[in-house]
């Protein structure tokens, strides 16, 4: 289907979309920092640039999906990045979660040499990932959105583009600033109420039939009762998401204790070593005890 993509980064969600996007008959040139991580995507049809240069030079466009800004940015700048072979013609979509000023650091760069930009962080998990259902927050260049779409409409279920860099960024850290600040207390309840000598579980049913039913406290609820933190988005990519969420909130004077508080348990998580389980583990703060 149409020319070649590129794809940086193949961690928990860059292999989800990617094998999404290859099962509905695009062509993939993979790279990601540990280039074993790759043989998984050749299975499906994939082939390999031995570098980020060596995938934008093959490739119309190419999509980064890495874990952090610092991430972000050295697959761009670093040697054998994606700016060596950007150029006109080209162009480089960042779905990663960073922050406004790392993807218009990125943004420069690439339009500097004639490349277009686009920033693309993403809401929804490994599932929903793998399902392509997906919610794109897209920003940046319209033609290179456009270009994109067909891709979009596969990894998502509804894409927005957002105007211009910056505003897809400050959209994703606002989203996951509520659901980090919302994990925490759920987290909070399911421990009152087995502590209260309340059945849990009762309280999963309670809640799933209330005003405050949403999809997150029904799919990882059952999983959080039987201490079960498989990573599907890693604790410590929520904790960065916090903390570039309330560096958000300092530039705009905005007063936010509880999202505060939510990165303070997610910090203690890290530091109880659950970085790498999935963000749900913060509940291990409040519950305490070994895992
Ligand atoms: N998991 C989720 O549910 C969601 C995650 N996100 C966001 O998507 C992004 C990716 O998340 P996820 O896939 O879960 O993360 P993972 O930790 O599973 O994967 C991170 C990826 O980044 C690569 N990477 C890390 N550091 C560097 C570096 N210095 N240079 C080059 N590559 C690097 C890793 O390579 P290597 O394999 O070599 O370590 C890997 O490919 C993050 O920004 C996250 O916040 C957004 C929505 C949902
Ligand atoms: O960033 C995480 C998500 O679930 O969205």
């Amino acid at each position: 289907m149409g020319e070649e993509i590129g794809f940086l980064g193949l961690g928990i969600m860059g292999k989800a979309m990617a094998v999404n996007l290859l099962r509905h008959g695009f062509k993939l040139t993979v790279w990601n920092r540990t280039l074993s991580k790759c043989d998984e995507l050749v299975e499906h049809g994939a082939s390999v640039g031995e570098t980020p240069a060596a995938v934008v030079k093959k490739c119309k466009y190419t999509i980064g999906m890495l874990s952090d800004p610092a991430a972000a940015l050295s697959v761009v700048f670093d040697k054998d990045g994606v700016l060596e072979h950007i150029c006109t013609g080209k162009g480089y979509i960042d779905m990663s979660t960073v922050d406004a000023d790392t993807s218009s650091k990125i943004s420069e760069a690439i339009t500097s040499k004639g490349g277009h930009f686009l920033e693309a962080p993403v809401s929804g998990s490994k599932k929903p990932a793998e399902d392509g259902q997906l919610v794109i927050l897209a920003a940046g260049e319209k033609a290179l959105y456009e270009e994109a779409l067909p891709a979009f409409n596969v990894m998502g279920k509804k894409s927005f583009f957002l105007g211009h860099v910056g505003n897809g960024a400050r959209m994703k850290l606002v989203v996951n600033m509520i659901m980090g600040s919302m994990m925490n207390a759920f987290s909070e309840g399911l421990e009152l109420a087995d502590r209260s000598g309340l059945n849990p579980q009762t309280l999963l049913d309670v809640l799933d039939l209330a005003a405050i039913a949403n999809p997150m406290f029904k799919m990882k609820g059952p999983p959080m009762l039987q201490n079960n933190y498989t990573p599907a988005f890693p604790l410590k990519h929520q904790q960065k998401d916090m903390r570039l969420a309330l560096a958000l909130g300092d530039e705009n004077a905005i007063s936010m204790p509880v999202a505060a508080a939510a990165n303070e348990a997610f910090k203690k998580a890290r530091n109880l070593g659950l970085g790498d389980l999935d963000f749900s583990a913060v509940h291990q703060t409040v519950k305490g005890g070994e895992l």
